[in-house]
């Protein structure tokens, strides 16, 4: 009996560390992207990067068009007298990784450097199925549904993102750091359909042999689902992503992990497209912009910004902000003196604004004769509607 209990934990690492293995191996280095029957049915057209032109040009450097414009360069400028070294998806198949994949402690699997890395070296692409922007709405309902916490879709260029979560690369086990060594950068690549872009992690400094390889992730402050972080960085800021701004960052205001569960039963929704992946595109930079208005107090300022016209999910902190309760008076089928919360900032008070404004106005009300005051009420003979000053939607002024 005595030696059960070790004997039970002995038998439950082994599972795990068999667990890890077989994840590693299942999104092992040399997965291929795989297009998508979505992306294939995409109309865009197809994307033909024209060799460097220069025969003396290796196309290593910035001198060459196509590194500088970020385009990888197609298989025939191979063949020009220099060769071609702008071949980073190709080569990187044929080369030494650069990296391996193995347990990161309490932040899971991890990628690690095999050998010294120089700044600026290729380390690997991140690679999954590519989809489009439309399948990806119906996969986060799909992973919601069965219960997949951790997704790992990134948007991949305009109306395209490579969702690994369920066949992928090792890209997908670089940990966040606050002072990462590796940044993504976006490429334009032959053959792909027009608007789409590869996404490779490159070194950002040099980086020693078994040093983890790292990237910043970029995530918007979520009460619900961001993580602590344990980069261990000099500079590590608590929080995988954006800490909590001042009027949140309490720790007993951050819900624990039974918490944490049961809001997620609640209906509470992961971020799993540009909020969940790690975030770094030449186009569109998901930063929240602050707003210059006399409001200071805490994490409401943020504003969501939408990069494009597509439809997305709001975060759980913008929902809150939009789930504060607004007083408003409604006198003869007209809004006025609006009360908001001091939590309440610019953008969601003009939202609630317009929502209250589809019910404000209506010419066929009945008048309530003793909620008007002869003061401010001027009737016209001919007219049916009525001028009064009130404490409107848009403020103090005459309203009809
Ligand atoms: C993209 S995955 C990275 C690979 C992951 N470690 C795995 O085992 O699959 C992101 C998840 O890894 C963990 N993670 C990544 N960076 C972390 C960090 N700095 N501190 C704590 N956990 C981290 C978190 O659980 C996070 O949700």
């Amino acid at each position: 009996m005595v030696n059960q209990a070790p004997k039970a934990q002995k038998s439950t690492q082994n599972q795990e560390t068999q667990n890890i293995k077989n994840t590693i191996k299942k999104f092992h280095a040399n997965v291929q992207p795989i297009l998508h029957s979505s992306y294939k049915a995409n109309q865009a057209k197809v994307v033909r990067v024209k060799k460097c032109w220069d025969e003396n040009c290796d196309c290593s450097t910035e001198d060459c068009d196509n590194v500088c414009d970020r385009k990888v360069c197609p298989k025939s400028c191979t063949l020009k007298k220099a060769g071609c070294r702008n071949q980073v998806f190709e080569e990187y198949r044929l080369k030494d990784k650069l990296f391996y994949a193995e347990s990161s402690g309490e932040k899971g699997i991890g990628l690690f450097a095999s050998r010294d890395i120089k700044k600026y070296d290729f380390i690997v692409p991140y690679n999954g199925e590519i989809i489009t922007a439309a399948e990806l709405e119906i996969r986060k309902k799909k992973y919601k549904e069965i219960g997949v916490i951790h997704t790992y879709p990134f948007k991949a260029g305009r109306g395209f993102y490579i969702d690994p979560t369920e066949r992928g690369n090792s890209a997908r086990f670089a940990n966040h750091s606050c002072d990462p060594n590796m940044i993504a950068q976006k490429y334009v690549v032959n053959n792909r359909k027009e608007g789409f872009r590869a996404i490779g992690y490159i070194a950002d400094r040099d980086i020693e042999k078994h040093s983890e390889l790292t990237i910043n992730y970029g995530y918007d402050y979520d009460p619900v689902l961001s993580q602590r972080c344990l980069c261990g960085a000099e500079a590590c800021k608590g929080w995988i992503g954006q800490p909590p701004p001042p009027a949140d960052a309490k720790d007993d205001e951050h819900p624990n992990d039974e918490e944490v569960e049961s809001l997620l039963d609640e209906d509470e929704e992961r971020r799993i497209d540009d909020d969940d992946e790690p975030l770094v595109d030449e186009e569109d930079e998901n930063i929240p912009t602050k707003l210059n208005n006399s409001k200071s107090n805490n994490y409401s300022e943020l504003m969501p910004v939408m990069n494009s016209l597509e439809q997305r999910e709001l975060s759980n902190v913008y929902k809150k902000i939009l789930e504060i309760p607004v007083r408003a008076q409604l006198k003869n089928g007209l809004i006025s003196e609006l009360q908001f919360e001091k939590e309440d900032t610019e953008w969601s008070e003009n939202m609630k604004r317009a929502i209250l404004n589809t019910i404000s106005f209506n010419p066929s009300a009945p008048r309530d004769e003793k909620l008007e005051s002869d003061e401010d009420k001027e009737w016209t003979e001919n007219n049916t509607a009525f001028f009064t000053n009130e404490k409107t939607l848009e403020g103090n002024c005459q309203v009809a």
